[in-house]
């Protein structure tokens, strides 16, 4: 059983302040995510300050897009570790180029992670298998679909385990695993994918649900994971009403966070869990 109601009071009780090391191309929508949440983020980034600004937040986002700020995730990584807070990685297009192969497994050696969220390329690759893409977005051959869920909830078990970490698959089905523990969720729709960011903002998301749970990765990732489907379907339907397009989506689907109640999220979900 998740406790998603908890996580949805905690996170507006708790407020958690969010310290992002995060790409130019989304950080302003990151920003904005945690704060529909409510939480608080600060996208220090500089390598001068990043260990002194995690004394002070929650939680901290390690996001490869900016790739040009390795170096001040692992500082900030690795003093966050040392002060017991939860360390969440989105791997951007880990397995592209030699520059973030090499990043990826520096990240994945120096920092230990409470949670990894990336899409199914990218998380092929950070676990040792053969990725066909080399872009931001998931490659055709990788994507999860009923024919191979049975297959993916394995590698995402085993490479859970293997690492002890909680991995998060987004997609149209996203798989999330604690190496014991593997939830699949329904939610979302395919106007998630036509726009930059929004694996970038459930990151950021998931990082707030960690600051306000830390004891408590999985639910963190599974309800962060929930609340995004289903915000982004309240957005797909405001877009069919209005005949708006990707850009106002965008828009919606941060205010359906903002405006998101714990029945709204309770009737919306659409998952199953999977145990050993
Ligand atoms: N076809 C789809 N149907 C339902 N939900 C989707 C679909 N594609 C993506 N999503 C949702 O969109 C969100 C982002 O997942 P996605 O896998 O696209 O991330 P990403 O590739 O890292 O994105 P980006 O790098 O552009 O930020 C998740 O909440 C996921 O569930
Ligand atoms: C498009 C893009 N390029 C680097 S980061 C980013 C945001 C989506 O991952
Ligand atoms: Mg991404």
């Amino acid at each position: 059983m998740i406790h998603f109601k908890e996580a949805m009071a905690g996170i507006r009780k708790e407020a958690p302040l969010v310290q992002c090391i995060t790409n130019f191309v989304t950080v302003n929508d990151c920003a904005n995510i945690i704060l529909a949440a409510g939480g608080s983020p600060s996208m220090a980034h500089d390598i001068r300050e990043v260990e002194e600004a995690v004394e002070g937040v929650q939680a901290l986002v390690c996001n490869m897009g900016a790739i040009e700020d390795t170096e001040a995730m692992v500082l900030a990584g690795k003093r966050a570790n040392q002060l017991g807070k939860p360390v969440v990685l989105d791997p951007v297009a880990a397995g592209g180029t030699q520059l973030r192969r090499d990043a990826a497994a520096r990240l994945l050696h120096e920092v230990h992670f409470s949670v990894i969220r990336g899409n199914a390329s990218e998380i092929r690759s950070l676990a040792g298998g053969q990725a066909a893409g080399s872009g931001v977005d998931v490659s055709v051959s990788d994507v999860i679909t009923e024919d191979n869920l049975m297959e993916n909830i394995e590698l995402v078990r085993q490479f859970a385990q293997r690492i002890k970490t909680v991995i998060a698959v987004s997609g149209k089905m996203d798989v999330i695993s604690d190496g014991t523990r593997t939830v699949v969720i329904h939610n979302g729709c395919p106007m998630m994918s036509r726009i930059t960011g929004s694996g970038c903002m459930l990151t950021s998301l998931i990082g707030a649900f960690c600051g306000a749970l830390p004891g408590d990765s999985f639910t963190a990732a599974v309800t962060a994971t929930a609340a995004m489907g289903v915000c982004g379907e309240i957005a797909e339907q405001q877009r069919l009403q209005k005949g708006t397009g990707n850009a106002t989506f965008r828009t919606d689907l941060i205010d359906a966070v903002f405006n998101l109640t714990e029945e709204q999220l309770m009737e919306g979900i659409q998952y199953e869990i999977y145990e050993g």
